[in-house]
């Protein structure tokens, strides 16, 4: 039954009621699952290059904490507000949970367009927004981390506003630094390696051959264009790939790495106008093994699941596909490997750099990528165990499976 709310809280709710249905979870534990512990809006003051100061409103959730300290990303991001900063740090517990990772999950945002503002003033709005939050964030309470529209060097300038804060150097306080002042290695790639692991499972599994695999990828940033390019690397052809401007098509496989010139240039539509699909979306609806959606919430739902024809979806994106195309895609005999599977490479490296940071001493980027591995892959054959014991789909094995360690961790800490 389709919840009132359809946007990602209302997305993630119907998630965990199905899942809480499939093993009968009690009332309380889905009633705790559904609500955060914390969620805070904060405003603060900006001084703009041209010397008028701007307010900025910026949130944080912390949804729950049973496994650990809570993590999860920040986004610069316009459309950004408290309904989705919810339902995203929701499935930072899930995900967390699946991939047993010791810790929580937690997500923010900053209402802004960054492409709109310079250096300094991304700079400002980044110390301003770690000042308002500073009580709220530590090593031991909740470590953010990049998202869609932040980087390395964001994550390094509020790791700086925090240190200075605590008067002390903090650098476990946030993960997806630069390496030189306490970065992990292989973080900026984890996100997309993460899932790369898994489709390199997948065809070992079926005999296939990668040169024989066509991909779709919608988005083009830290995700989505690492992803098309290691896959590219691999052998696939990348069939399509796409950004907020512009998608590309190509029957017999796109250039990636001249699409990544075009992107670092002017933008994906100078890799040639006659590659370019009409409409942005179409992307989802190409002819391929594999869509990757890599950019947003709610792409896929019930108004154009029936569109999708790749037999395999995975989910780089945090929640691009709705309960009722979930239900539409595997009708049609497709599988949909869930988000908080396939794009858990990110927060595992994180988790990985705050244990380098708690010990001051850092690993290669070999050893890095292949304990992220190890996790990932673990998370994988989980997902597929537990779908299989409770005959449904990955998203529900995923979920079943994370919400037993959550519903065990809270009984050993005597919360039900
Ligand atoms: N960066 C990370 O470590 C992680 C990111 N994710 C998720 O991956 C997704 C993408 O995030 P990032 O790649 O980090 O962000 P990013 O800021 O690096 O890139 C976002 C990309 O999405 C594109 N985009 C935005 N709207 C679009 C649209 N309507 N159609 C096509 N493309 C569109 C942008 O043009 C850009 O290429 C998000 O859902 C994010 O939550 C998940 C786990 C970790
Ligand atoms: O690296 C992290 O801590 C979190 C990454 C993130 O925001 C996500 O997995 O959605």
């Amino acid at each position: 039954m389709a919840e009132q709310n359809q946007g990602p809280l209302g997305v993630v709710h119907q998630q965990i009621a199905e899942a809480s249905q499939l093993i009968q979870l009690p009332n309380t534990i889905e009633t705790i699952l559904k609500h955060p512990k914390r969620k805070v809006e904060v405003q603060f003051p900006v001084e703009m290059d041209d010397g008028h100061t701007q307010m900025f409103t910026g949130y944080r959730t912390q949804h729950n904490d049973v496994l650990g300290p809570v993590k999860g990303g920040l986004r610069f991001y316009p459309q950004t507000d408290e309904e989705e900063t919810e339902a995203l740090a929701a499935w930072m517990t899930f995900k967390c949970a699946l991939v047993q990772i010791p810790h929580g999950g937690a997500k923010g945002g900053v209402v802004c367009d960054p492409s709109l503002l310079s250096d300094r003033e991304i700079r400002q709005v980044s110390r301003g927004y770690t000042e308002a939050l500073f009580d709220l964030l530590g090593p031991n309470k909740d470590v953010p981390a990049p998202d869609v529209y932040t980087d390395p060097k964001i994550m390094s300038v509020m790791m700086d506003t925090y240190s200075r804060m605590a008067g002390g150097h903090e650098p476990g306080v946030i993960t997806g630094k630069l390496p030189l002042v306490g970065g992990s290695k292989a973080r900026e790639s984890a996100t997309a390696r993460g899932a790369v692991y898994i489709i390199e499972k997948m065809l070992e599994k079926e005999n296939k051959r990668a040169e024989d695999v066509r991909v779709a990828v919608q988005g083009f940033g830290n995700a989505g264009q690492i992803a098309a390019r290691l896959l590219y690397d691999m052998g696939c052809k990348i069939v399509s790939v796409s950004d907020s401007k512009a998608a590309l098509y190509e029957e017999n496989g796109l250039d990636i790495p001249r699409a990544q010139q075009a992107k670092a240039g002017n933008g994906l539509q100078e890799y040639g106008e006659n590659y370019m699909l009409e409409n942005n979306m179409d992307i989802l609806y190409t002819e391929a093994d594999i869509l990757i959606p890599a950019a947003m919430e709610g792409v896929i739902t019930e108004k154009n699941a029936e569109r999708v024809k790749a037999p395999k979806i995975m989910e780089l994106a945090n929640g691009p596909t709705t309960p009722e195309a979930d239900h539409i895609l595997k009708d049609q005999g497709q599988q949909v490997y869930p988000d908080i599977l396939v794009n858990a490479g990110g927060v595992i490296v994180s988790y990985l750099e705050s244990v380098q940071n708690h010990m001051n001493y850092y690993w290669s980027e070999d050893v890095i990528n292949e304990r992220m591995k190890a996790f990932i892959l673990e998370a994988y054959e989980q997902t597929e165990k537990s779908a299989y014991e409770h005959k449904t789909t990955n998203r529900n094995g995923a979920m079943t499976f994370a919400i037993g360690r959550l519903q065990e961790a809270m009984g050993y800490r005597g919360w039900i």
